[in-house]
């Protein structure tokens, strides 16, 4: 089956299709991690978006069981040179194929993804579509040229009711803007008790849920779609210890009064290297994101500057001067990458019994009795 790519600058890419027939549009962006295309395919971050494996050669070891990194893949679109359909390793359980044609997701392959890639860095990423039909080049473009990214991706992404992951320690509300299932995976190995909370749940509903921390979720799309995100994290700052991952990132910056801005082709794979300031000590990161906090808007704010990117020397960690909260722009739940970083999860945890231990005067029955009226007015409303 042939399929077509065509940009919005007119580079048009002639392959195979495979996964899915029709026509999707979205943003192109490219990934160069050399494995873990599972996890990159499932990741909500990417909703909307058309994704490039820069690495040669995808679905070599098909797709399992416990990769996913959501329940559904959210992308609109896939790109690669040399698709293999003949998975070989014992955790495959079926295709790439397969699952493609399940989420009605259209797969390209036969593509120089190198001069793709090559393209999205000198230009900046760009819009394209995608099609498996017999369609004129101009009729794609038009259809091309109407097409609008999508703004409301958190708001696909997150989960639509609260749930929780019990445990015995600490209580993490994990506020979802489209998680990767890895956070949730991080919290709940170290005992956490986690209860995950849709993307536009209150200050005050999170409050009833008499939380120790507050952890903010990845998610896609631009941060400034999600204003009432910003409002939220606004009202808890300084009451809950707060930990922020890549859109948690940005959405605590804009809450603190600092402003973010788009990256030409931004930061995506497994290994990005980051400073930590403090330490002088280079770490190796997982990221994926478009969007960066503005070094200038930092002026002025009560945030410090933790962690730079190696590279292009972009904010990649933020911490308050007032209160416990600190985030990092890449993934310390790694999946896929390097997870070099997952420490950050444990000085999470350490940053909230400090702060438990420096404010003895809300003691835990005082604070559940406080809940349980909360709750009660609630239930009489
Ligand atoms: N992985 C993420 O959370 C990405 C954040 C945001 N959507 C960006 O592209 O910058």
């Amino acid at each position: 089956m042939q399929a077509r790519l065509l940009l919005e600058d007119g580079t048009l890419f002639t392959g195979k299709g495979f996964g899915a027939e029709g026509a999707s549009s979205g943003e192109v962006v490219f990934n160069t991690g050399i494995t873990g295309y599972q996890e990159v395919l499932s990741d909500p971050s990417y909703c909307g978006q058309i994704v490039t494996m820069t690495f040669p050669l995808i679905g070599n070891y098909g797709i399992n069981r416990d990769d996913f990194e959501a329940v559904r893949p959210y992308i609109h679109g896939f790109v690669v040179r040399r698709h293999e359909d003949v998975p070989s390793n014992w955790r495959a359980q079926y295709t790439l194929d397969h699952l493609f044609k399940e989420y009605g997701i259209i797969g390209i392959s036969e593509i120089d993804t190198r001069m793709l890639t090559r393209k999205l860095r000198q230009h900046g990423t760009m819009k394209g579509i995608l099609s498996t039909g017999n369609e004129r080049v101009e009729e794609l473009a038009e259809r091309l040229s109407l097409s609008s990214l999508l703004r409301d991706q958190v708001a696909r992404t997150s989960t639509k009711s609260v749930f929780s992951s019990p445990g015995s320690r600490e209580r993490i509300v994990l506020i979802d803007y489209g998680a990767k299932s890895g956070i949730l995976r991080e919290l709940t190995q170290r005992g956490c008790d986690v209860v995950v909370v849709p993307h536009d749940t209150t200050a005050d509903e999170i409050r009833r849920l008499s939380p120790d921390g507050i952890q903010l979720s990845n998610g896609p799309g631009d941060p400034k779609d999600v204003p009432h995100a910003v409002e939220t994290i606004r009202q808890l700052l300084g009451e809950f210890p707060i930990f922020g991952i890549c859109l948690g990132h940005q959405l605590f910056a804009l809450a603190c009064g600092a402003d973010t801005d788009k990256l030409k082709f931004g930061h995506r794979g497994g290994n990005h290297p980051v400073k930590e300031l403090e330490s002088g000590r280079c770490f190796i990161t997982s990221q994926n994101h478009g969007y960066t906090v503005k070094d200038e808007s930092i002026v002025g704010t009560e945030l410090e500057v933790t962690h730079i990117n190696n590279n292009d020397k972009t904010i990649e960690g933020l911490k308050h001067k007032k209160f416990p909260a600190f985030t990092v722009q890449y993934h310390p739940e790694a999946a896929p990458g390097p997870f070099d970083n997952s420490y950050l999860f444990d000085r999470f945890i350490q940053m909230i019994r400090e702060h438990k231990s420096a404010n003895p005067q809300r003691p835990r029955q005082a604070q559940l009795a406080e809940t349980l009226r909360g709750e009660l007015q609630y239930a009489q409303k």
